[in-house]
């Protein structure tokens, strides 16, 4: 016993003598940058899983601690050193050090850490780097072109049109109302469809649970899990796919049966339906003039003629997994964090249906023509990704050693970090900044009126790598709040002697939700407008 107790002891000193030696290292490969000292850095598995508290920031200490943190540090720029677990990593809110660290410089890359979530099925345009990254990004960019929009919208419309004629919702012209548990699953569920019709050319229906079976060719390749359910498991699945080991799928675990189902069925049908395109593409049945084409069709054509040096069945599987995270997750996320707002802010709600209905005239069917027309409603919707932005952070690690300039309170200063150091921009950090975005808490749509943001740094990122879907987000969104706005009144649901300001403190907590960030489960009362 006293044996064991000693060896127990030893193994304990070398541990600690190790990681004290290790914790030195950190500081200095962080430039003694002042910051969080902690016990398990907030990606490490320990630290992920959790909560934020004084010894462990984990991974939501940036919602939690917004405007507290870089304060108290009277830094813009501070270091996460953590002393059992994890790597040091430095975070930054800096606009500057931002631009630097995206503005496309060889000093900073993804690894393949880092990128792992979605490089479960293959390498994709988001995760690449260098030249692999150019090889991607000059075949899958073209995908999204301005035929991409038009067809967008009409699916949106009708999909929103399903929405309200189907099981569930008030159906008379008379005032009606309608209670919606959760934001959220309603807004994933409409991306849901969408990115399955505008990225897969999947007709998948509202109605039926986004489970129903299409007849079409590609569909019959999936006969062991419907395409809409497959979707979803695995959608919500990567952070559980990725951390469980491969034996772990042998020890008869229902929810990791059901997840290797679904993996392995979409990449039968996507194989399949790559497959199938290639086919139409060689008859010249489908060409990249065709408004009717999806993205992952327009991908196959852009592949096509690359020749050799085009993307693996691997790497366009990998593409099509980036399309279906990047672009079903966030767009719900931000999408429930508007229709919240809204609820809450009920002058800005009517602000934008005056404008919605001056663009909607009566009869009129609406069209992607409106979309310009809308900005009131865009406004709203950048407003709340601004304060709920869906990429909370953007993570690179130095190739080289790197002088990277900070300023705080207009004061610039720069560190020196070696090659290896992990960068975080925060999102949240950077867009709650009260020096960029005065009063940083309030809910102000007007901030973005007449701004042109394609070159700036945005919640949709900055430089070369910006998020390629951001017009497809907007259009989306300005389409489905449009439809929402202009025909119901949406409110939040108070308990007894709740203010708005205690609900919004009680409800609208940002979270990390699968691989992007956003609130959770809102619930609100829908009154159709007479
Ligand atoms: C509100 C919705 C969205 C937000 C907030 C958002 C945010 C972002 C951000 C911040 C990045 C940059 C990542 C980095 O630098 O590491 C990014 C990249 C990307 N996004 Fe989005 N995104 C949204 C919607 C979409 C949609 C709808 C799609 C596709 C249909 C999409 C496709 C992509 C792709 C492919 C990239 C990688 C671009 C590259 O590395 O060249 N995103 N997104």
């Amino acid at each position: 016993m006293i044996m064991i107790a000693v060896v127990f002891l030893l193994v304990l000193i070398a541990f600690v003598l190790n990681r004290c030696i290790l914790y030195r290292r950190f500081l200095s490969q962080v430039d003694n940058l002042p910051g969080l000292r902690c016990l398990f850095s907030p990606f490490s598995a320990v630290g992920a899983m959790l909560p934020t508290g004084r010894f462990n920031p984990g991974m939501n200490w940036n919602w939690i601690w917004r405007n507290r943190v870089y304060e108290s540090f009277s830094s813009d720029t501070i270091s996460i050193v953590p002393f059992v677990l994890g790597p040091p990593m430095v975070y930054t809110r800096s606009a500057e050090a931002i631009k630097q660290i995206l503005s496309g410089s060889s000093s900073f890359h993804k690894t393949a850490e880092t990128t792992a979530p979605i490089r479960l099925w293959g390498n994709s345009v988001f995760a690449a780097d260098h030249d692999d990254y150019k090889r991607h990004r000059r075949i899958v960019g073209p995908s999204f072109t301005s035929n991409t929009y038009p067809p967008l919208w009409r699916e949106s419309a009708s999909l929103y049109n399903e929405m309200v004629e189907s099981e569930g919702w008030p159906d008379s012209k008379v005032t009606s109302e309608i209670h919606i548990p959760s934001a959220s699953r309603l807004a994933s569920k409409f991306t849901m469809a969408i990115i399955a019709r505008c990225a897969f050319g999947q007709p998948i229906a509202w109605q039926r649970d986004i489970n129903h079976a299409s007849d079409s060719v590609e569909e019959k390749a999936l006969q062991d899990m419907p395409f809409g359910d497959a979707l979803r498991a695995v959608s919500e699945g990567a952070i559980c796919r990725l951390a469980a080991p491969r034996w772990a799928y042998k020890l008869g675990i229902k929810t990791l049966s059901d997840l290797d189902r679904a993996y392995t069925s979409l990449r039968k049908f996507m194989t399949a339906f790559a497959a199938f395109r290639r086919a139409e593409i060689a008859e010249k049945s489908v060409g990249v003039g065709s408004v009717e084409n999806d993205l992952f069709t327009r991908l196959v054509v852009a592949n096509e003629k690359e020749g050799k040096n085009g993307l693996t069945d691997d790497e366009l599987i990998g593409n099509t997994f980036a399309f279906l995270f990047a672009g079903h997750e966030t767009s719900a996320h931000v999408l429930a964090a508007t229709l919240a707002l809204l609820a809450l802010h009920q002058d800005k709600q009517e602000a934008v249906v005056e404008q919605i209905n001056a663009v909607f005239s009566a009869g009129h069917e609406t069209s992607y023509e409106d979309y310009p027309k809308l900005d009131k409603v865009l406004a709203c919707f950048l407003e709340a990704c601004r304060l709920f932005p869906a990429g909370a952070f953007l993570i690179r690690d130095t190739t080289e050693e790197v002088r990277l300039r900070s300023t705080t309170g207009g004061l610039l200063s720069t560190m020196t970090l070696p090659e290896g150091t992990r960068v975080v921009v925060d999102m949240i950090g950077y867009h709650n900044h009260p020096e960029y975005f005065p009063d940083p808490d309030a809910f102000k749509p007007e901030r973005w009126y007449g701004q042109h943001l394609e070159s700036e740094l945005t919640m949709f990122g900055f430089g070369p790598r910006a998020c390629l879907g951001r017009k497809f987000a907007m259009v989306e969104a300005v389409c489905f709040l449009a439809h929402i706005f202009r025909d119901w009144k949406l409110d939040i649901i108070l308990l007894p002697g709740e203010s708005r300001a205690a609900w919004r403190a009680r409800v609208l907590q940002g979270r990390l939700l699968g691989l992007a960030f956003g609130v959770k489960d809102v619930p609100l009362r829908m009154t159709r407008r007479v």
